[in-house]
């Protein structure tokens, strides 16, 4: 049997790891020769520097709070648009010309991403509350790659800007899937970036605790790791940080035994505890 054949693959996509058209497009056969082998593979996809340039054109300025955007009722229709509209069916018609089948949804349809406001400050940026994954399920089970653009809804029915990063985390996390990838445009994690030399290969929750707390993790890596944190503290067994930039390396990640990026696992047990059984 196929490693992985029947397993889910959860795949996150950032917007700063899509500017390549060329490697975009290496990254998608990837993705579909996954599923061609028989993996359940669900794409979340962000898309921040497409509302950017949106919000650029209607004349708004971007502005960033702790990684995550101030969102006011107009850009919340532009993020959808830019998301839900242009990035999503882009993902959709490539993987179709590539010769694979895809399904693009946002977190609206099927009410797949619940929401109600984060903060005040925020605007209308959604705190996850329930995600509703069947819908996903459904199509994961056919032929077609799920593409999932992370836009939310609230009991009212008014539309939420939803973290990439946060929403393709709880996905991972509801769909129990065996492997989470975030491709980035980073190799991964350092504990002092950019230095080359700092690159970790794996790492843990508590190290990223201390690498919060020393200052050494700024701008979009901060909601990512939260995200990926809670997934890990509510189910998922592990998350793996990836260079989305790079031909192949997702298949270098899943296929090889040392992977590629930096592999963030649970705690590693602290033998001290039991030393009493040890003796
Ligand atoms: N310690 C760190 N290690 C790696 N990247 C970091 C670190 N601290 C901050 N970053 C920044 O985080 C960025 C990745 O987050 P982000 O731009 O939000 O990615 P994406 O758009 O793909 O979700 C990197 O390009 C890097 O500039
Ligand atoms: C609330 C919030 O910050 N939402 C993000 C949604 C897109 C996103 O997360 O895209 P990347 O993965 O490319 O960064 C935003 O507006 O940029």
């Amino acid at each position: 049997m196929l490693k992985y054949q029947g397993q889910t693959v959860v795949i996150k996509y950032g917007g700063n790891a899509m500017t390549d058209d060329a490697i975009k497009k290496s990254v998608l056969s990837d993705i579909l020769l996954l599923k061609t082998l028989g993996i359940n593979v669900v794409l979340v996809h962000g898309g921040g520097p497409a509302i950017n340039e949106l919000l650029e054109k209607y004349g708004k300025e971007s502005k960033f709070i702790n990684g995550l955007r101030y969102t006011d009722e107009e850009t919340a229709e532009l993020a959808l648009t830019a998301l839900s509209g242009m990035v999503n069916k882009s993902l959709v018609r490539d993987i179709q010309r590539l010769g694979g089948e895809a399904i693009g949804i946002s977190g609206i349809d099927g009410r797949m991403i619940e929401v109600e406001q984060l903060s005040e400050d925020l605007g209308f940026v959604g705190n996850i509350t329930k995600i509703n994954t069947e819908i996903i399920e459904r199509i994961a089970k056919t032929a077609a790659i799920p593409v999932i653009a992370t836009a939310g809804v609230d009991a009212a029915g008014e539309i939420y800007n939803v973290n990439a990063d946060t929403a393709a985390s709880r996905i991972a996390g509801e769909l129990q899937a065996e492997r989470f990838i975030l491709l980035s445009d980073v190799r991964g994690l350092y504990s002092n970036f950019p230095d080359e030399a700092s690159f970790l290969s794996e790492t843990t929750l508590s190290e990223i605790d201390q690498l919060v707390a020393a200052g050494k993790i700024s701008g979009g890596m901060i909601p990512k790791l939260e995200a990926i944190k809670y997934a890990m503290q509510n189910g998922l067994n592990e998350a793996v940080l990836l260079d989305g930039r790079m031909k192949n390396s997702l298949i270098f990640e899943l296929f090889t035994s040392e992977g590629f990026g930096t592999l963030i696992k649970k705690d590693n047990l602290d033998l001290t505890k039991y030393k009493q059984f040890m003796s």
